[in-house]
């Protein structure tokens, strides 16, 4: 495998950065998590843009401009010649000293890895997930702003360990006023009273592109989307629940918390929304070879 690394591609065993990078001493930086699919980026320039706004929002300058990033990305699929594959965009505030000054730093760290990553077993495609609220609460919008993708995922990792911890393999965040915020790496639809209802960006998520595809298909389908707060109690009394995330897809949800959701199976919504967005995947995104 051939990574890039600051202007070069090298070898994984060669892929090293500095103990003193502020992104490994102090989680001081952004990152994307991308897919290829047939040949073509997904929605890479939608990712490209979180990144920016990323970097924007923690005053991280990255050096290079977006179009350049783009065929960053695209070269290390070449590299590799992957049409299809999980792409890890990793940008720090680079090597310093041990004080957290970002100041110190003087070039952000750029990797890019195009690999494989499988988050859920098929199966649980097929069944349907079982999540669990857990009592860590998505980070407050103040103190570290969800809408950040920041190498911050300690609250994420938390909320996982709890729900692993109980035998769930996925966990439901809730906002600090108790309305469901998302998972530890994917956004959360329910389906309830012919509605299809995500929690509004303002509750403190990460905005998720695969999010906001799904939005943009319900709407071609003509499925009434909402985006909008909702409780526990909306969760467990939904006709149907699933997850959205770039690593997930889309992923049904049978039980939330011992309750089973509508049938306790994948609902034609779902399933509905799913046969759409593989049918975009398949045509969106820059070609890799062309
Ligand atoms: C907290 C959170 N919420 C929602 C999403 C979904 O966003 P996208 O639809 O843009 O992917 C994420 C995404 N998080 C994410 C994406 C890709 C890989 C991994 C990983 O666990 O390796 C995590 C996430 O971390």
């Amino acid at each position: 495998m051939l990574i890039y690394l600051n202007g070069s591609f090298v070898a994984e065993e060669d892929a090293k950065v500095s103990v003193f990078d502020h992104g490994f001493l102090y989680g001081d930086g952004i990152f994307e998590g991308i897919r290829a699919y047939h040949g073509r980026v997904f929605k890479l320039e939608e990712h490209l843009k979180r990144l920016y706004e990323s970097a924007k929002s923690i005053n991280l300058t990255i050096g290079i401009a977006k179009e350049d990033m783009a065929e960053v990305v695209l070269e290390t699929l070449r590299k590799n010649d992957l049409k299809d594959a999980y792409i890890r965009l990793v940008v720090s505030r680079g090597k310093g000293d041990l004080g957290l000054d970002p100041n110190n730093c003087s070039k952000a760290t750029i990797i890019c890895i195009a690999a494989q990553i499988k988050l859920f077993e098929q199966t649980m495609y097929e069944q349907g997930l079982n999540v669990k609220t857990v009592a860590i609460r998505r980070n407050n919008p103040d103190s570290l702003n969800p809408r950040i993708k920041s190498l911050n995922y300690l609250n994420n990792v938390l909320a996982k360990i709890e729900c692993t911890q109980a035998g769930v393999i996925e966990a439901i965040m809730l906002t600090q006023d108790g309305y469901v915020a998302e998972g530890t790496a994917d956004n959360i639809f329910i389906y309830r009273n012919n509605v299809l209802l995500t929690p509004p960006l303002s509750a403190g998520i990460l905005e998720g592109i695969t999010r906001n595809t799904v939005i943009q298909l319900a709407q071609t389908l003509d499925i009434e989307v909402k985006e909008m707060l909702f409780t526990r109690h909306d969760m467990y009394t939904a006709d149907e629940c699933f997850l959205t995330g770039t690593a997930a897809e889309l992923i049904p949800v049978r039980n939330v918390d011992g309750r089973e959701i509508g049938l306790g199976k994948p609902g034609a919504i779902f399933k509905q929304l799913l046969k759409e967005f593989r049918t975009l995947t398949q045509v969106n995104g820059p070609e890799i070879f062309s």
